[in-house]
Order: structure tokens, then sequence, then C-alpha cells
């Protein structure tokens, strides 16, 4: 067996939740923190770069197209940026790896280059849609191939012969698409505005104006002009909320637990698990509000004690959308029923995280009914056993963390990708109190 095979097989045996943790830097503020430091005129410092996978493939994709970075060094990263009209030819395709984050938002950027380059990715993302912005941008005027049926990637894009601005309505709630369509705005004849149905994570805002460009917000509509400039900035990137969600459900849901986790970005557009956990009872205290570049950050205190189940509101799903693998373990030890309608998105993430995270729920003695855009869970006491996370990191740490309420020991297979999002998890997870470990027979 080789060592990757080990850290793809976990067992995790519960334990005291407790203590004081930080969590690494904010997956999304990551991949924007290289993508503008790098369009910016002038050198920028970042701090909190997030070391996953997924941030890493951005980073070499921004090196391959000839941007000089230094580190990452304890989350540290010297971006020279090399200004809007900076960017050369990549040699090779641009290996994304696992990350939708990375191919969306770099083909709204390719999209506006004058040279031609490829965005492929590992089987997971080349399974995933990536019409849903070659669709926008080509009426843009961009020239976007994917190779694959049904919109599915290697992605080739043409070089671009000039872009023209649109205004966007979303069908989706998708900040990926959003910030995919700004970023080739920039670079766009005219104004380009992006509309979403429901709120969804405002990080590429925010950055951009950290990096002095110009936005104007009306109501659900967010609009630049093209052909500005970005200035270097120095950031420190929050803790990610989507990696403490584990550390708050773990916490939440042991009576007796008391845990904080230091410096967790709390933007409003993220903060939905929160509002989730609140809602189901969990004694979530928020503390020590600050900023950090332009987002709010705070530490955040949680008591352990009984949860109740909840139909959770619509217009937390877009808020919440990649934290439902754990807020479904929460459900399963909450009392009473939860049910999840209007998530139908979650089915095209890393993994179905409707199926894969109802197969597992069931292999642990809950009743959990998948339904097309949802999920049904009547909260009950948890087994033991081995659940199979497909590859997916946050279904895998989900996994994890419901061994804090379950009778016996919890082994989960294909949990090899927390290195995507959260590579210090099992450190963490473990000064956090959980008894976890790579399995090595
Ligand atoms: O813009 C981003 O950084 C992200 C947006 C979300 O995807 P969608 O825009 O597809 O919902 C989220 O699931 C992903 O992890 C990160
Ligand atoms: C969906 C996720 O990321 P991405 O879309 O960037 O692969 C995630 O991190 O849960």
């Amino acid at each position: 067996m080789t060592s990757s095979d080990q850290e793809d097989r976990l067992v995790a045996r519960g334990g005291r939740i407790g203590g004081t943790v930080a969590v690494a830097g904010d997956k999304s503020i990551s991949h924007r923190a290289v993508m503008f430091g790098a369009l910016a005129e002038g050198v920028s410092h970042v701090e909190g770069f997030l070391a996953g996978e997924d941030c890493l493939a951005t980073l070499a994709a921004f090196r391959a197209m000839g941007v000089r970075i230094e580190g990452p060094e304890d989350g540290r990263l010297v971006i020279h940026g090399v200004g809007m009209d900076g960017l050369r030819a990549p040699e090779a395709p641009l290996d994304m790896g696992n990350s939708g984050t990375s191919m969306r938002l770099l083909a709204g950027l390719l999209a506006a280059q004058p040279f031609a380059a490829e965005l492929t990715g590992d089987a997971s993302l080349c399974n995933r849609p990536m019409g849903r912005v070659a669709e926008p941008l080509g009426s843009m005027g961009a020239r976007i191939t994917a190779l694959e049926e049904g919109g599915r990637p290697p992605l080739r894009v043409a070089p671009a012969e000039g872009l023209r601005g649109i205004r966007y309505d979303l069908p989706v709630a998708s900040a990926q698409v959003k910030s995919a369509v700004l970023l080739a705005g920039l670079y766009a004849e005219g104004e380009t505005c992006v509309t979403e149905p429901a709120p969804t994570r405002d990080h590429t805002e925010r950055m951009l104006a950290a990096f002095g460009y110009p936005l104007r917000q009306e109501g659900a509509t967010v609009c630049l002009e093209g052909g500005g400039r970005l200035r270097a900035a120095d950031l420190t990137i929050p803790g990610d909320l989507s990696s403490a969600a584990f550390f708050l459900v773990a916490a939440a849901l042991q009576p007796g637990s008391d845990l904080t986790l230091e410096g967790v970005g709390i933007n409003p557009t993220r903060r939905g698990a929160l509002d989730i956990l609140l809602a189901m009872g969990a004694g979530i205290e928020v503390r020590n509000e600050r900023t950090y570049g332009g987002e709010p950050v705070a530490d955040l205190r949680v008591r352990g004690g009984e949860l109740e189940g909840i139909e959770i509101p619509e217009h937390l799903v877009p808020l919440a959308i990649d934290e439902f693998p754990v807020l479904f373990v929460a459900a399963a030890a909450a009392r009473g029923r939860t049910v999840l309608r209007g998530a139908a998105e979650l089915r095209i993430k890393e993994s179905d995280r409707i199926q894969v995270m109802a197969d597992g729920l069931r292999a642990l003695g809950i009743a959990a009914e998948p339904l097309e855009d949802g999920i049904v869970i009547d909260g009950g006491p948890i087994g033991g056993g081995t659940v199979d996370a497909h590859g997916d990191h946050r279904v895998a740490m989900a996994f994890a963390v419901a061994s804090v309420a379950a009778s016996a020991p919890i082994t989960v297979t294909g949990a090899a990708a927390i290195r995507t999002s959260f590579p210090d998890f099992l450190a963490v997870a473990r000064s956090a109190g959980l008894e976890i470990e790579a399995d090595k027979d």
C-alpha cells in the first residue's frame, strides 16, 4: 500500500471536543487573491493563503502564465503582478485538479486573453458542467469549446477578438458563474452587469474593491466597466468558515463541549451554516468581530447541547452550499426531522452530495431519504461502520465528525481529497479533541 492509499482511509473514534483552534485560510478568497494579485500593477503581499491542492492549482496556472509568485511559506505569498495585459500563453494545458472554482473563474479570465489555452482537471472536475460559464462568456464574444459531451471539460479557449459587456441574469445562484462573467467583464467594452436570483458569496466584489477597481452594486445586480486597472494590495485571508463548519458541528452536537475557533470569516453571503446551526439550537457565540481585507471575521465559541431538526429555509441554501455534508451530520444527531429542499446544486459538486451523504448516513443506521433537490433526515442513534466519501473532501470530513456522536468508530474510505481544501484537517481535528488516524492496515 502506498502512503496516499493510507491517507485515503481514515478511522475516527469520536473524542471530547474542546479548546481553541484556528482553521486554514478561506479557499474562495485564496483563489481570488492569486488571481487579482497576478493581474494587479505592483507587488501584493498575502497572509493566510490556503495551501490546499485547489488553490495550489490556481497558483500553478498563474506561474505557467508567467507570473512570479513567492511562497506559500506559512501561508504567505508575494505576488509580482504583471498588470491586466501581462499574462503569457501557457505552454501546456492548465490542470485545475479537483477545483471547480479554478476552472470556472479562469475560463472567464482566459476568454479575454490574446492567446489560446486549455483547461483540464481530474475525473470529478471533468464530470462537472461548464456550459454555465461557456454560455454567458460566449455571448460576450468568447470562444470556448467544451471537449466532452454535456459541456464537460476539458475546455479549449481560443484567443479573444474583443469582448463586449453584457447584462446577465444568472439562471442559478452561483458565485463561480458571477465571478467568471465579471472577470471577463474587466476586459470587455462597456459595462458588464450580473444579476443573481439569490445572494451568493461576494468575495470577488469585495476583493476587486480592495484592489481599487470601481464596481456598482444595485440590489441584486453588480456592474463594472471594462478597461480599468488593479492596484497591488496587501491582504490577510480569514479562516475558512467551510472548514470551521466541521468543528462547529462536532462541538455543537456534543453536550458539554466548549470549543473556540479563532479568526473565521463570517461574510454575510457565506454564513448560512452558522444561521442553520443556530436555528437548530446550537450554542454559538460570535465574538471579537473585526475586518480583514474587506472581509468580516470573528472568533466563534461553541458550547455543545441538544440539536433540533428543522426545515431549512431555502434562502439559506446558496449561503451554506458547501457546508451541507456536515449539516446533514448535525441533522442525523439532532432530535426530530430535518428537511432540505431547493438544493439541487449539491448533486453536481465534487460528488453527488445528496446521494453520497444519504448512502453514508444509511450505512450508519440513520433514516435519510434523498429528494431530487434535497434530503429528509430523521435524527437518531448513529452507529459505527464504513462509509465511502467517493473522493469528496467535504463528505470525508463530515463523516469523520459523525464519529463524535456515533456508538462505534467510523472508517471513511475515499478520503484523500481532504488535501484539496484542508490539508491540516487531521492535525486541527486532533487538537480539537477528535480521535482520528489514517488507517495503516
Ligand atoms: O466562488 C466560489 O469560490 C465558490 C462558489 C460555490 O460554487 P457555485 O458558484 O458553483 O455555487 C462553492 O460551492 C465553491 O466551493 C466555491
Ligand atoms: C464545491 C466546492 O469547490 P469547487 O466548486 O471549487 O470544486 C467545495 O469546496 O465544496
